[in-house]
């Protein structure tokens, strides 16, 4: 790297970005003294299940937009044009199914772990084979999430890699370690305000640089980058609707309906409403979030259009170019630089302060305390904390194995989210929709997923990756002939542009319909598996675990047809119950219940999902 071409920080930059680093450890610092001081594992993991919904949806959007979206989203709209945006057609059924199918579900079974549900649902094997696939996909996940803009920012400003790495790790795990849950959602507050804050700052600056929206429009028609919709239903294709507006809703599904993280703030509610609220609330802040960061693209795109700057970007990879066109703009705004480097680290600290806490309730609650159940709150609360900090140091060394990973780290982590997450959430969905399905059928399905999952990953990277690597496409008026699905190297879009055969085909699949794909293989083998070994029996199923889908989807049926067709009927589904509650559910979430207005609202499925948390209290003291 050219030393001439490194950008500096002024000192106001840093004070910033410590300023950021010192409001997380007060807002751990304070969690850890007020309330019930971290005390209960209820505390420490579940915030006491008493949140807002305000906080807990800032945290939700938090979770999973990391470092990774910030850079990687602006590099694939400035090298691919805005076809990516419409990812946010997506979030419609991808939050909507969400509140009200997975939330309604787990909340009133009172869980503390997603993955308990596997164990009410089908068997112990089930759940840790569900845990421990969580467990292998944050791993993973926050070794990235910690690298990436470590990395960028290294390249670009000569910011110590290592040293960067170890504080964001070691701040990270103090806060969350000393805090729990309350702190990682309340720093998720504040580090989503200022993840907006940095990103609108480089926006505001870059349009004003370009000068002006209608240029920095006119440059971005011109260079071919703003997108139509395009409808080609070839899987293959990178993007396009299908694979962003279809196969982005199974993606969302499984992080926002299935992931610990997520059910975590769900379950850290002090209502169901409130929970379903939080979720709703997600929808405007996302799209927020997607726009800020395609805007972003866009700009950088009219900076360095047709201009000399572009052979300066040429030595970067995708990701650090972006870091390099905001070092390259905010130059001379003392405090600005510094402000985005805090919008990096707000979207990466928390990710991975979620993976942490969301962790250590895993491996608590699923792993650990089935087999110590009289292990006191005291010594399970201390295990918990420890096992928030072993995350921390486990963070640390993966973001070491991520070193060996390549660039355009937005479709790496989008493929992994749809390689694990996918066969998961196809776990989750068999149980809840197929009631004919069985433990044996859950893990066969989950194994068979899982390997499918990996065979095309794995085929997709060994058949493409090794090539020519071309200096990266510049901005002149041709757009990348893209109908590959592995930009995850620049250089890769422009190898395989003749049609795959065989089953060079099957791993061509575009990495936006791996959820998809993967959800519906488990479920297939999963209901094969099932009916050749013994398909459950209506009477076994526990009770409230169960949605009924094929009822919900034939609501235009008159009811005895619908009988009819939907074989099972839930236990104690009984017109008369409808409007009432279960005297152990009342119990069960205190207060908090009782401001749920009664009435027309609760419909069918509703009332009998009241049954789940008395079936619930039935199996647990039974254990
Ligand atoms: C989860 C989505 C797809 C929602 O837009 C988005 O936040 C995203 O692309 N995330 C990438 C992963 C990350 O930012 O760590
Ligand atoms: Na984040």
């Amino acid at each position: 790297m050219d030393p001439s071409n490194q950008k500096h920080f002024t000192v106001l930059d840093y004070v910033v970005f410590a300023f950021l680093l010192a409001v997380s450890i007060g807002i751990g610092l304070y969690n850890a003294l007020s309330g019930g001081r971290q005390r209960t594992t209820q505390e420490f993991l579940m915030a006491d299940r008493r949140m807002h919904c305000v906080p807990v949806s800032l945290s939700l959007i938090a979770s999973f937009q990391s470092a990774v979206a910030i850079i990687g989203v602006p590099a694939e709209i400035y090298t691919h044009g805005t076809q990516y945006w419409f990812i946010g057609c997506a979030y419609i059924l991808g939050l909507l199914i969400p509140a009200h199918v997975f939330i309604p579900v787990f909340y009133r079974m009172r869980l503390s772990s997603a993955y308990q549900y596997l164990e009410l649902r089908f068997s112990k094997t089930v759940r840790i084979c569900g845990t421990l696939t969580f467990i292998f996909q944050m791993v993973i996940y926050m070794g990235v999430c910690v690298y990436t803009p470590a990395f960028a920012l290294n390249t670009v400003t000569g910011f110590e890699l290592w040293g960067t790495v170890l504080a964001t790790g070691l701040v990270c795990t103090l806060y969350t370690t000393l805090g729990g849950l309350k702190a990682v959602i309340w720093t998720d507050v504040f580090q989503t305000v200022v993840m907006f804050a940095g990103q609108l700052a480089v926006i505001v600056v870059g349009v004003q640089q370009a000068g002006g929206v209608s240029e920095v429009w006119r440059k971005a028609w011109e260079g071919n980058r703003i997108s139509g919709l395009d409808l080609n239903p070839d899987p293959t294709v990178r993007h396009t609707f299908w694979t962003l507006g279809v196969g982005g809703v199974f993606l969302m599904l499984s992080l926002y309906g299935v992931n610990q993280a997520q059910v975590q703030r769900y379950l850290s509610s002090r209502t169901e409403k409130e929970a379903v609220r939080s979720c709703y609330m997600v929808f405007p802040s996302l799209q927020l979030a997607l726009a800020l960061s395609c805007v972003m693209g866009l700009v950088m795109f009219a900076r360095y259009c047709g201009e000399d700057h572009s052979d300066k970007l040429g030595t970067y990879t995708r990701d650090a170019m972006v870091i390099y066109f905001v070092m390259d703009m905010l130059q001379g705004l003392p405090g600005l630089p510094g402000l985005f480097v805090a919008c990096l680290f707000s979207a990466a600290l928390s990710t991975i302060s979620s993976a942490f806490n969301s962790l250590a309730t895993v491996t608590m609650e699923d792993l650990i305390k089935p087999h110590f159940p009289l292990m006191s709150e005291a010594r399970a609360t201390l295990l918990s904390k420890a096992l928030a900090a072993s995350y921390g140091l486990v963070c640390l060394a993966m973001a070491f194995f991520t070193h060996l990973m390549g660039d355009s780290v937005l479709q790496v982590v989008l493929a992994i989210f749809g390689m694990v997450g996918g066969p998961v959430l196809g776990l989750f969905c068999l149980g809840m929709f197929f009631p004919w399905a069985n433990s044996t059928g859950a893990v066969g399905g989950l194994v068979v997923g899982l390997s499918v999952s990996f065979w095309v990953g794995i085929g997709s990277i060994v058949t493409r990756w090794p090539g020519p690597r071309p200096h990266l496409p510049n901005c002149g008026v041709i757009l990348l002939p893209d109908n590959t699905t592995t930009a995850a190297n620049p250089a890769l879009s422009n190898v395989t542009l003749s049609q795959p055969t065989g089953l060079q085909r099957f791993y061509s699949l575009s990495y936006m319909w791996y959820s998809a794909f993967n959800c519906f293989t488990v479920i297939l083998i999963g209901l094969i598996i099932s009916f050749l070994t013994g398909p459950m029996k209506e009477e076994d199923v526990t009770p409230g675990t169960i949605y009924p889908l094929l009822r919900k989807l034939l609501f235009f049926l008159p009811d005895h047809l619908k009988k009819k067709l939907c074989c099972v009927t839930p236990l104690g589904q009984t017109h008369s119950s409808e409007q009432r509650q279960p005297p152990q559910h009342k119990e069960m979430n205190g207060l908090a219940f009782q401001q749920e207005e009664p009435g027309p609202a609760q419909d069918e499925t509703e009332s009998f999902l009241l049954h789940a948390s008395a079936a619930f209290v039935e199996h647990e003291t039974a254990v």
